[in-house]
């Protein structure tokens, strides 16, 4: 079978005064189509400039990456992006915020203005479907963290992305929030059928809701190890208190400590 997101062979070098800092070396992994991939590593292995060579944001300096068969020349239309900060835009009300790429990506640009009730009912209901039903009309700044971070999902799979690439979304909020938004990317994730490639340190937010999880080395990022999660669909959040997932958990944090050190 094809591969939906084919990474081959990437490096990566960002040029500066100081000689560069490298910091992809021949990294390559492929995901099938609605497949769920994590990225864990080490800090600054080049999780995130991974992130920004599948987008098209930057172009690797040697390898290939192909999203659908087509080779990746410049930003990604077909792919949504959430981070570990939401950033709202503060004085846009939710729905106004979740609406935003839609003014932006075409074919819905041109179709905008014509159709914003239908596209602002769509909206109502990925937001209802996070469990934020009746927030439409608020400002993000009336949000805690967890809603606003639902709000970013919400923006991040308006205009339909066959992938979903998130780059540490939850990084930043407690525990029980934590797994409360691993269950709703989870049925999200169920419900629509997107690709996604999540980057995260947390190894139970990726053995959790990964299909597969791709271990990077100290920077320069290379490929280290794929670990296949066998936990069947869908997974309930008390699998994370299996003795089973713990270990999964285990030797992966072992796997890091040896990366980390060399
Ligand atoms: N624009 C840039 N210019 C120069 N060096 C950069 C740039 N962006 C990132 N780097 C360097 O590239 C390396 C990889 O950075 P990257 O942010 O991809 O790592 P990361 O794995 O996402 O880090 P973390 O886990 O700490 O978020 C780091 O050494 C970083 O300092």
């Amino acid at each position: 079978m094809t591969a939906f997101v084919d990474i081959e062979d990437v490096t990566l070098v960002y040029k500066g005064a100081s000689g560069g800092v490298h910091a992809l070396d021949r990294f390559g992994v492929s995901l099938q189509k609605g497949e769920f991939a994590a990225v864990v590593g080490p800090s600054g292995c080049g999780k995130s400039s991974l992130m920004k060579l599948v987008t098209g944001l930057l172009p690797p300096d040697f390898g290939k990456i192909a999203i659908d068969g087509t080779p990746v020349r410049g930003p990604v239309k077909m792919a949504g992006m959430a981070f570990q900060n939401p950033n709202l835009l503060p004085w846009r009300k939710v729905i106004d915020n979740v609406l935003l790429p839609l003014e932006i990506v075409q074919p819905h640009r041109s179709r905008f203005r014509r159709e914003k009730e239908r596209y602002r009912e769509e909206a109502k209901a990925l937001l209802a479907t996070v469990g934020l039903d009746g927030f439409a009309e608020r400002f993000p700044w009336e949000l805690s963290g967890g809603m606003q971070q639902r709000v970013s999902l919400c923006r991040a799979l308006i205009h339909q992305p066959a992938l979903l690439m998130l780059d540490e979304p939850f990084a930043a909020l407690d525990a029980f929030t934590r797994e409360e938004l691993w269950c709703v990317l989870r049925d999200l994730w169920q419900k629509i059928g997107f690709t996604v490639i999540l980057v995260t340190h947390d190894l139970r937010e990726a053995t959790f809701l990964a299909d597969r999880i791709h271990m990077m080395s100290a920077r320069p990022g290379r490929l280290v190890l794929t670990k296949e999660i066998p936990f069947p669909r869908p997974r309930p959040i008390e699998v994370c208190y299996e003795a089973a997932f713990t270990d999964i958990v285990h030797e992966l944090r072992a796997k890091i400590g040896e990366v980390r050190k060399g």
